[in-house]
């Protein structure tokens, strides 16, 4: 990738920032678009931008949609910023009021799950990943610093900041979020997904939480969800390289909210040549935001969710000149817009799921996000928690 620069600025709150424990990426500035385009055309389009501005910097971030054949959101930073972000000192922005609107409700989400439930006995797909969002309207815009600051409390997931294209005048609209998955990295002929299925909620206490963890390990329903996702990984990127292993195999992987089933993939490509956005378009959508098999549960999502989910579930991350790149999966996150914040939780549906504990596992994917705004999934200020 391009070589970091030191006297870049350090922008209040960077235009497109990914930082976690094994990436980081701040980039400062906006100098031109990729024209946006479908998840299938995007290495055709960043090699001809390459060919079309040699000028450099040669890397391009942002965010695809879930949705494969909607247009992606890509820019060429002016600069790259050499040291971490954090927020500034005095940034300021506590808990806001804010109202909570679930979109689906929670009955309306149950019953999505039994429906689900009920095609996947009738043989329709195996895996669906069923999703549902809170909607917290306020009455000012959002300390975007602030929220960043704490999603960057937890050092096991990648804290991201990226901004979406406006779909009328004058609207702001960016997505921010701490995400436990990387769908891809490539650095030279080196790729590595690591792909998570299967939740369980973490707890305060020591033995409670340990015990959480083995029971998920343990879990015949949380091990099928996971292997789908894991084995899809594995058959997308077979025909591209000539070494492709799980070392470690199924594990346990937290944050500071969850549990969650991973398996660290590695591989080395076969042919030099297969960029990152190349081998993106054969992996996205997995099963763990998709389904199994992925035509069939496409199919059956947007009825079954009632809403286009835009971003979410689907990635952010860069590419580069030379055909390298990492993208994690845009989870854990909430679509801002002015004094609106939108969050997203999902959760993989297969045979033998319990539609509210399916619901449960969604609230405790939101708590990590909504700690960051200081309240908690009606709305109420954690500040004045008993
Ligand atoms: C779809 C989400 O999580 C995915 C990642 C890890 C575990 C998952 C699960 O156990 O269902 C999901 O596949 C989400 O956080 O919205």
């Amino acid at each position: 990738m391009t070589p970091l620069s030191d006297d870049a600025p350090r922008p209040p709150v960077p235009d497109f920032l990914l930082d976690g424990p094994r990436h980081s990426l701040t980039v400062a500035g906006r100098k031109r678009d990729l024209p946006s385009g479908a998840l299938p055309t995007l290495a055709e389009r960043a090699a001809s931008f390459f060919d079309s501005h040699p000028d450099g910097p040669r890397l391009l971030v942002g965010a695809i949609p879930y949705d494969r054949r909607a247009d992606d959101a890509l820019f060429q930073p002016d600069a790259l910023v050499a040291r971490r972000w954090t927020a500034p000192a005095a940034s300021g922005g506590g808990t806001r009021a804010v109202r909570v609107v679930a979109e689906p409700s929670g009955a309306g989400y149950r019953a999505a799950v039994a429906e689900a439930v009920r095609r996947i006995q009738r043989g329709e797909f195996d895996k669906i990943v069923l999703s549902r969002s809170l909607r917290l309207l306020g009455e000012q815009p959002h300390a975007e610093a602030e929220l960043l600051a704490r999603l960057q409390r937890d050092p096991e997931a990648t804290v991201f900041r990226v901004p979406l294209p406006a779909r009328r005048a004058g609207e702001r609209r960016r997505l921010l979020g701490a995400t436990p998955e990387l769908l891809l990295q490539r650095q030279g002929r080196q790729v590595v997904s690591h792909p998570l299925a299967g939740s369980a909620r973490r707890h305060a206490d020591t033995a409670r939480d340990r015990a959480a963890g083995a029971a998920l390990l343990a879990s015949d329903k949380d091990r099928r969800e996971h292997a789908m996702a894991a084995e899809m990984v594995l058959d997308a990127l077979a025909p591209y390289c000539d070494r492709l292993s799980a070392p470690q195999g199924m594990a346990l992987v937290s944050t500071a909210q969850m549990w969650h089933l991973g398996t660290r993939i590695e591989g080395r490509l076969r042919d030099p040549e297969s960029s990152c956005a190349e081998l993106l378009a054969v992996l996205h959508p997995t099963p763990a935001v998709g389904g199994m098999p992925r035509a069939a549960a496409e199919a059956a999502l947007p009825a079954l969710e009632g809403y286009d989910r835009g971003f979410y579930a689907g990635a952010v991350g860069w590419i580069d000149g030379a055909g390298d790149g990492c993208w994690y999966l845009a989870l854990r996150c909430a679509e801002l817009l002015d004094t609106e914040a939108r969050l997203y939780a999902g959760a993989g549906i297969v045979a033998g799921s319990d539609p509210a504990l399916e619901e449960a596992e969604t609230s405790a994917k939101f708590l990590a996000m909504l700690a960051t705004f200081g309240i908690d999934e009606s709305g109420r200020s954690l500040d004045n928690a008993a």
